[in-house]
């Protein structure tokens, strides 16, 4: 277990994260998300005593990471998959952690074999795509069996197979009771990964919960295929609904859940062929959350577009 508690933590005058107080908790996939600049990795460096609290404190399973005897055994972490020593071999970057905690040559080829690696074992890891040094950044992460697992956007840099592969992986290590903490900007794949989701913005917590809970929070659609479309959306009028026609066929309606809809088509007659409630996506309900909180934000991608980027 994570526990952070009044966390800030300040570079000058710049507060990176601003009395953050959450917990991260075994047995479940968390997600940790926020624009770019909200804290993310601050936080994450702190965890494993890379960086010092300003004030507050970064404990796992109570303790602070610089008090482990045998940190690698306790907390595994990829923060940053170009960590290896370009001229070296995955074997042997891994070789040379693995002295360092007394753990043999067996463990190192057994973490080699599970992130796919066997075949560029040997090779230097300065050769390796960017996909590849993420395989051996979770090599080492996982290397101490560790009962905690902090991880800076491992998805980033897999390709489709990878992907499906650390999701396993992960959701594997968590129900085997372990913690599990990671961030990404890829929501579609976070919103298959994660079962609890932390959001932070200009280093604040802005929400704190699980996937199903977070999404609800977004506003909900219904979505309705009607051969009467149109009578239908006459007779759904009403304050605060509002009906899109999508084509001729098919209405959107906010304001409205699908029971209502439901029993307005049948008291008037009128013949559904598809009635749906369509939830908001976690992306929608972030870029929601954290609009106020954007510090880099890019210029609108139509508008480019029509000027042409040099204009
Ligand atoms: N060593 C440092 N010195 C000064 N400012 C820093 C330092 N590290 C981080 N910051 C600042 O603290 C804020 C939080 O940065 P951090 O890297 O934790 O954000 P993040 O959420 O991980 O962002 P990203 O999604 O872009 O990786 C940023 O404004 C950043 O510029």
């Amino acid at each position: 277990m994570i526990e952070i508690q009044n966390f800030t933590k300040r570079y000058g005058k710049k507060t990176a994260v601003d009395n953050l107080t959450a917990t991260v908790k075994p047995g479940q996939v968390t997600g940790f998300l926020g624009p770019n600049g909200a804290g993310k990795s601050t936080t994450m460096r702190s965890i494993i005593g890379l960086d010092t609290p300003t004030s507050g404190s970064v404990t796992v399973d109570g303790q602070d990471y610089r008090d482990f005897r045998a940190p690698l055994t306790e907390v595994g972490a990829l923060l940053d998959a170009k960590a290896a020593h370009p001229g070296r071999s995955a074997y042997s970057h891994l070789m040379s952690i693995a002295r360092t905690h007394g753990i043999g040559r067996d463990r190192v080829d057994e973490v080699i074999d599970l992130v796919g690696l066997t075949a560029v074992a040997k090779k230097r890891a300065g050769g390796f795509s960017l996909g590849m040094g993420q395989r051996l950044g979770i090599a080492v992460a996982l290397l101490g069996d560790p009962k905690t697992l902090i991880l800076d956007e491992p998805v980033n840099g897999l390709d489709p197979e990878g992907v499906k592969w650390m999701r396993e992986l992960l959701r594997g290590l968590a129900d085997q009771g372990r913690t599990i903490f990671l961030s990404s900007h890829l929501m579609s794949e976070l919103s298959l990964i994660a079962d609890h989701i932390i959001v932070i913005g200009q280093g604040r917590l802005l929400a704190d919960a699980s996937v199903n809970e977070f999404l609800d929070q977004g506003a909900n659609a219904v979505r309705v295929v009607s051969p009467d479309a149109q009578r239908l959306k006459s007779a759904l009028q009403g304050p605060d609904v509002t009906v899109t026609e999508v084509d001729k066929e098919t209405l959107s309606i906010t304001g409205l859940d699908a029971p209502v809809v439901g029993r307005a088509a049948a008291a008037n007659g009128l013949v559904l062929h598809e009635l749906s409630t369509e939830k908001s996506s976690l992306e929608e309900v972030f870029m929601n959350l954290t609009a106020g909180t954007v510090e880099y934000k890019s210029q609108d991608a139509t508008k480019i577009a029509q000027q042409g980027v040099s204009a």
